[in-house]
């Protein structure tokens, strides 16, 4: 575990800053480049843990992936390019690798074994592993396939299902619409509210076929898909540190360039927005199959609102940076229906309101969210990421309010979505 010891005390944030490519893009860039046939380019790739994490895997896995200098290449040979690995297929940190590639190695006629760190191993897999089994694959695990490690034989011809998502995870939307791409028939995926949908852009730049009415996706089986180049967006996810930073530090203005800015993923510009930030959005007109622009943040008097219902897979993991926005706004901030937070990296509810009440916060824990009351100062401590990078970036962003010393226990867990994350936040300080 390393200890880092933050900058505090700080009132204004000034800058420019293009923050490092969207992880999930990237995530799926990889994946969907191994199984189609052709090249694929992608172009501002997240060099970050995780998905470092699934370029191993897709090796692994025979694919031959290389790094140009900053573009990434993949050959890929189409859904038989892919190779029974000689060895385990280890996620480390990703929950995004292991859903989306069991949804793939569902199809495979091969064996696999899967297995990531001590996170990955508390995390539900059954979500995945229930409606890939009623597809036809063969799944073993841990307590019944539902934590890691995770054994997985492919082969006997994948059926297509109709099948309503008990909770709304684009992971699993998106781990079933990859089986459903390798099945016999169409399969159609009815969520309960709308979740990001990089994988439904990502099968059409593709090449492939998919077909969307109000929350039903459906996909056609037997469907080869054809390489292609990518340029991921800017990852709104750590554009939002910057956005709260400003929005929060007296006499600040951060203009972020190139953020992606899909509707499915805009929640945390809705809650700035709501809450009286000062906050432009300027869209980019030549955009391909992501929408992206420059979003400019400048200090502003904030209030608490209610976060509820459809919105919360629109911000799910900016979550803990608002927690720290609530801190600073008048009143009440109420976050509710967020229950999909506790099988995070860690249970984000916890860990959340645990190191901001260190800090100082007023922020109580519930069963689906936090309440929290503002506006508080805060105050100098040492503080934990709990291994997870989103809890350790809010972490950093708080110490620059604090008035003393924030030491930072694990902040080497920065490094899944954002390894440069403390050299970007320095040069926006003057
Ligand atoms: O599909 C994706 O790339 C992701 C979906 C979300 O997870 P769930 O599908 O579990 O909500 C999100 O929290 C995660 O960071 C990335
Ligand atoms: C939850 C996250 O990622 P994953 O599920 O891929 O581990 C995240 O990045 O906040």
């Amino acid at each position: 575990m390393e200890y880092k010891e933050l900058i505090c005390n700080q009132h204004n944030l000034f800058g420019t800053i293009s923050v490092p490519g969207d992880k999930s893009i990237s995530h799926r860039a990889i994946m969907f480049g191994a199984v189609s046939r052709g090249e694929t380019i992608v172009r501002n790739f997240l060099f970050g843990a995780d998905c470092l994490s699934t370029i191993s895997c897709f090796r692994k896995l025979g694919v031959r992936i290389e790094q140009e200098q900053n573009e990434i290449k993949i050959y890929g040979e189409g859904w038989n390019g892919l190779k029974e690995p000689s060895s385990i297929l280890d996620v480390g940190n990703s929950g995004t690798t292991t859903r989306l590639m069991l949804g793939i190695l569902a199809g495979r006629p091969f064996h696999s074994v899967v297995i990531g760190d001590d996170s990955i191993a508390k995390r539900p897999m059954n979500r995945v592993v229930l409606p890939l089994r009623k597809m036809g694959a063969t799944i073993n695990g841990r307590e019944k396939g539902n934590y890691t490690p995770i054994a997985i034989q492919g082969g006997s011809p994948l059926k297509s299902i109709t099948y309503e998502l008990p909770v709304a995870s684009a992971q699993v939307k998106s781990c079933l619409l990859l089986a459903g791409l390798q099945a016999d028939g169409e399969t159609t995926i009815i969520e309960p509210t709308a979740t990001r949908d990089h994988t439904e852009r990502m099968i059409q730049h593709f090449g492939g076929e998919l077909s969307v009415q109000n929350n039903r996706i459906t996909v056609k089986g037997n469907q080869q898909l054809t390489g292609t180049t990518i340029d991921v967006p800017g990852d709104i996810s750590s554009a939002a540190y910057f956005m709260v930073a400003a929005a929060i530090m007296e006499n600040s203005e951060v203009i972020l360039k190139n953020v992606g800015l899909n509707p499915t993923r805009t929640g945390i510009i809705d809650v700035l927005i709501k809450m009286g930030a000062d906050i432009t959005i300027e869209k980019d007109t030549n955009t391909s199959f992501e929408p992206v622009g420059t979003v400019t943040v400048r200090n502003s008097t904030l209030k608490g609102i209610e976060i509820s219902g459809d919105l919360i897979p629109r911000l799910i993991d900016e979550l803990p940076i608002i927690a720290l926005l609530a801190t600073q706004a008048d009143g009440k901030t109420i976050i509710k229906n967020a229950e999909e937070l506790k099988v995070k990296e860690t249970n984000r509810i916890d860990a959340v309101a645990k190191e901001l009440s260190r800090l100082g916060a007023n922020i109580l824990p519930t069963d689906d969210g936090m309440i929290i009351t503002g506006k508080t100062p805060l105050h100098g401590e040492t503080v934990s990421s709990h291994g997870d990078h989103r809890i350790g970036m809010m972490l950093g962003i708080a110490s620059l309010i604090c008035k003393d010393k924030v030491t930072l226990e694990g902040y080497e867990a920065i490094e899944v979505s954002y390894p440069n994350f403390f050299e970007d936040l320095q040069s926006l300080i003057k």
